[in-house]
């Protein structure tokens, strides 16, 4: 695969990390518009590197001088990352012969003999010095060898501008570094203004020396022919939109004037550098009639985009798009429904209308999410760049529904890709065995290990600057980071306050059903929670009590990031309602349309919530924490989320001007089962993978009990087989890698890990499991025998699944009715009570030198004795 460049020069910057810090020079935005860089890169770790190219591989095309990297393999990562060539030491380069042109040599200085190293795929002089070579030499060797692409590297020091010329001369590229240019002209001397090079690469056959440029839309649609000139592409690098030159009224800013305004996103020039081509995103329409562009309109796929994108802003009553856009469900039905169409089309007509049909739900899905279409085809482009191939098997499901054989039943290669997080990889899905006989305590302290989390510092970073913003702007803080994180630009207010709209909560009657039937359960096991008011008479005369009010606001905040829990709304909803709270706040990420789900609106309906909050992550609890102009402060924030809601919560609970409590740190589920011979190996696997589907981050584990080998086959088969099953497999198979199976041979040993590990959720497979709840010493929940799997704690059976995780139900209980009450105490004494404990409290008020407190007593027993 060989690499057109969008210009006749290549801009070198610093290794990539440095990309996004640097001051001088041309910054991110400018060297994407150019759409190349040259990096060189330094011996280190690779992985800022390769996060870097995932991020911009698509705004611009990357190449390397990897001569300094020692390793064949980080080349060959670099390369599936998406560099467009590398340069290699000639002597390495039949190593690389299976990458074809992407793979080139470097030689050093100016010699021209040097030439000599060239191969088919071109070739990089580096530290080029003009003042040192042969130049005319050169130039003759160069043009007699026919060597393209040749690239060259100045020396540091050398006159761009002449080496430039000398680049023209002999038909190179010229790699030019980033710290000696500029796009800003006239600004900063010394350097050389990039639209200068420009003008100086290109051919105009015009007497003005305007150069022709095609205008495009980010989806490479044409809108136009326009002219420009050095100038102009001066003022469009440097203020990044479309500025061009017009042959009567000079320079032209598109949209000045109409407000059709364009952001420019690439340059670049043809193959034979007399004519230019700037790619926008362009606002309204370009064309000065009522088209989008002098071309006529958009056809196809990209007017279905712009259809799209104008119903999710508005969309007329009754729009089925509109219809599709808030209800995740029906899109997704439907994209299932018109995949299996176009499968079983057998016409080329057939195939075409089916196709259309799944390109359209396939769209709306996308626009949806906030990806348009220039992103797919970025996606797809970066794909093509990939060199470690997938097998391209079905998906467990898929593949077994259709009787396919994967790359590990088949003949085919095993697969190249190390993304296994996102790719399907026919590995097996299994757990990590640990054999107590075998191993010690710390080996298995460290396989019992949670996932790591990114650190409290990192995230305090991030979260610390969202909540200042919030206590500072407010709404408007809170919106912008719903717009951003959840991609709901067009949500105008971040609450709905209740009574909530019929129509917000239509759901089906079974849906009604089952979250009717858990509320009850839910409230009935939280009602009888109610603790009598405490009497107790301490000594004659002094009696001492206790009573609950309730927490009067409190902020509930339900997760919806990676999943739509309404059930966690029942769960904090309902404990809140039986307690009596006078004010309760919602708080849950909408969608991406702006909507919030049904059930999460019906639940807060149903237990009188004042509002909810359309907000997630650290935005919402701040909002909840500190009150904004329509969000109502509250006094306790509860409920799990993941660790940007965490360490929001910590923070606020730790500023005193916020004046607010917390529940406890609930982060990713976890599950362990401790399982012994007379378990049912389908019922082990199907709860140890219904915490695993939680995310990638969540810990299963299964401690097994003087199990024989055929035995922990039979569950290792059965987790193999039902993960392989299931939507989520891909998160599961992430959190798998990080769960383990225990081997050990008493009850006692197995509660002992257990209680140690103190896991959010326990479940006891056992022949007499409720005898062994008396050992159970550290647990958010525990679920008794073969009959209970641990859903229907999360779901409908009473108790709450809000638990403390992380090994934190060492020390704090699950989400209660004693989360929502505060325990005030008092105390009542007759003349006689004080009589008979008084002479203690003057005594320790003595000991503690404080006499006031002494006085308190002493000034009623005179009066007394009076
Ligand atoms: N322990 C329990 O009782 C319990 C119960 C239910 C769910 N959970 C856990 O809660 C967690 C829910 O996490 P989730 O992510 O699905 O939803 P979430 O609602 O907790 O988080 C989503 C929010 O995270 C924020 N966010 C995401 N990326 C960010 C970034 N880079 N910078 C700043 N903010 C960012 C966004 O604001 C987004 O709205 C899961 O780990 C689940 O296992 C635990
Ligand atoms: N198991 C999760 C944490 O305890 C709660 C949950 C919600 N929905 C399904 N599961
Ligand atoms: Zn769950």
């Amino acid at each position: 695969m060989e690499t057109t460049l969008p210009l006749p020069f290549l801009v070198s910057v610093a290794v990539p990390p440095g990309l996004n810090g640097i001051k001088e020079g041309l910054n991110r935005e400018e060297v994407s518009c150019l759409g190349c860089v040259f990096f060189e890169i330094t011996p280190g770790p690779l992985e800022k590197i390769l996060r870097f190219l995932k991020r911009h591989n698509t705004e611009f095309q990357p190449f390397f001088d990897v001569t300094r990297l020692d390793s064949k393999d980080d080349v060959i990562t670099l390369l599936d990352g998406g560099a467009r060539k590398v340069f290699v030491e000639p002597e390495q380069l039949s190593e690389f012969a299976e990458f074809g042109s992407r793979v080139a040599p470097v030689v050093s200085g100016s010699n021209a003999s040097q030439l000599a190293s060239a191969t088919e795929h071109g070739l990089l002089i580096t530290d080029f010095d003009q003042t040192k070579c042969e130049v005319a030499q050169f130039i003759e060797e160069a043009k007699s060898k026919k060597i393209t692409p040749l690239f060259i590297k100045p020396v540091a020091g050398t006159d761009l501008e002449h080496f430039i010329d000398i680049a023209a001369q002999c038909n190179a590229i010229p790699i030019l570094p980033s710290t000696g240019l500029t796009s800003k002209e006239g600004q900063q001397e010394g350097k050389l203004p990039v639209s200068k090079i420009l003008a100086k690469s290109w051919k105009s056959d015009r007497q003005d020396g305007l150069i022709p440029t095609v205008v495009c839309d980010e989806n490479g649609v044409a809108l136009g022919l326009v002219y420009s000139s050095e100038e102009s592409v001066g003022e469009a690098l440097k203020t990044q939109t479309g500025v061009y030159q017009s042959r009567k009224r000079g320079l032209w800013y598109k949209g000045a004037t109409s407000g059709d305004t364009q952001e420019l996103i690439r340059i670049s020039m043809d193959c034979d550098n007399d004519a230019l081509k700037f790619v926008v995103k362009q606002t309204g329409r370009f064309c000065h009639l009522e088209q989008s562009g002098c071309f006529g309109d958009l056809k196809g796929i990209p007017k279905l985009e712009q259809t799209l994108l104008s119903r999710k802003q508005s969309a007329p009553a009754g729009s089925y798009t509109a219809r599709l856009f808030s209800d995740e469900k029906l899109l997704r039905a439907k994209i299932m429904e018109e995949a299996e169409e176009l499968c079983d089309a057998k016409t080329p007509q057939d195939v075409a209308f089916e196709a259309a049909d799944l390109i359209y739900f396939a769209l709306t899905k996308a626009v949806s999410a906030g990806v348009t279409l220039a992103d797919i085809e970025k996606s797809l482009d970066a794909k093509s760049w990939k060199v470690k191939r997938r097998t391209g098997d079905a998906k467990g499901k898929w593949a077994e529904k259709e009787g396919i054989k994967t790359a590990t039943n088949g003949s085919t290669p095993a697969p190249l890709t190390t993304e296994a997080a996102k790719e399907p990889t026919p590995e097996r899905i299994t757990m990590r065995r640990y054999d107590m006989s075998q191993v010690g305590a710390a080996e298995l302290d460290a396989a019992l290990k949670r996932p790591s989390q990114k650190s409290s510092e990192t995230i305090m970073n991030i979260i610390k600057p969202i909540i200042d913003d919030v206590r500072k702007n407010g709404d408007k803080a809170v919106l912008s980071y719903t717009h951003k994180f959840e991609k709901a630009t067009s949500l105008t207010s971040p609450v709905l306050r209740a009574p909530f709209p019929q129509e917000l909560m239509q759901l089906p009657g079974e849906t009604i059903k089952a979250i009717d039937v858990s509320f009850e359960n839910i409230r009935k096991f939280h009602a009888a929670q109610k603790e009598k008011p405490l009497q107790v008479e301490t000594m004659p005369g002094v009696v001492c009590s206790r009573f609950s009010r309730p927490i009067e606001a409190v902020g509930l905040y339900v997760p919806g990031g990676t999943a739509v829990l309404p059930s966690t709304a029942l769960m904090l909803g309902v404990p809140a309602m039986v307690a009596g709270c006078h004010n309760i706040v919602i708080a849950s990420p909408p969608r991406a349309d702006g909507s919030i789900t049904p059930e999460i609106v019906y639940v807060a309906h149903k237990v009188g919530a004042e509002s909810i909050v359309l907000a997630g992550g650290a935005q919402a609890v701040a909002a909840m924490a500190y009150g904004t102009e329509s969000v109502s402060k509250v006094d306790k924030i509860l409920g799990p989320g993941n660790q940007f809601v965490t360490a929001a919560k910590m923070y606020v609970s730790n500023d005193t001007n916020a004046g607010v409590s917390i529940d406890m740190p609930a982060g990713p589920s976890e599950v362990l089962v401790i399982a012994d011979k007379d378990a049912n190996p389908a019922f082990l696997a199907s709860d140890l993978l219904s915490q695993a589907e939680h995310g990638v981050d969540s810990q299963v584990v299964l401690i097994a009990i003087d199990l024989n080998e055929d035995q922990l086959q039979a569950i290792e088969d059965e987790v193999h087989k039902q993960a392989m099953a299931l939507p989520r497999v891909e998160i599961v198979r992430g959190s798998i890698a990080h769960s383990i199976t225990v081997l050990v041979k008493t009850v006692e040993e197995a509660m002992k890990i257990s209680n140690q590990y103190a896991p959010e959720h326990l479940i006891l497979q056992l022949k007499d499991a409720e005898k062994v709840v008396d050992l159970v010493m550290n647990a958010g929940s525990v679920f008794i025998g073969g009959w209970t799997p641990e859903s229907v704690g999360d779901y409908s059976a009473g108790v709450n699944h809000s638990l403390p995780t992380y090994g934190y139900a060492k020390q704090y209980s699950g989400v209660n009715l004693a989360s929502f009450v505060k325990h005030i105490t008092s105390s009542n004494l007759t003349a006689q009570g004080l009589r008979n404990v008084g002479e203690a409290v003057m005594q320790l008020a003595k000991v503690e030198e404080l006499e006031a407190h002494r006085r308190a007593v002493e000034i009623r027993l005179e009066h007394m004795n009076r």
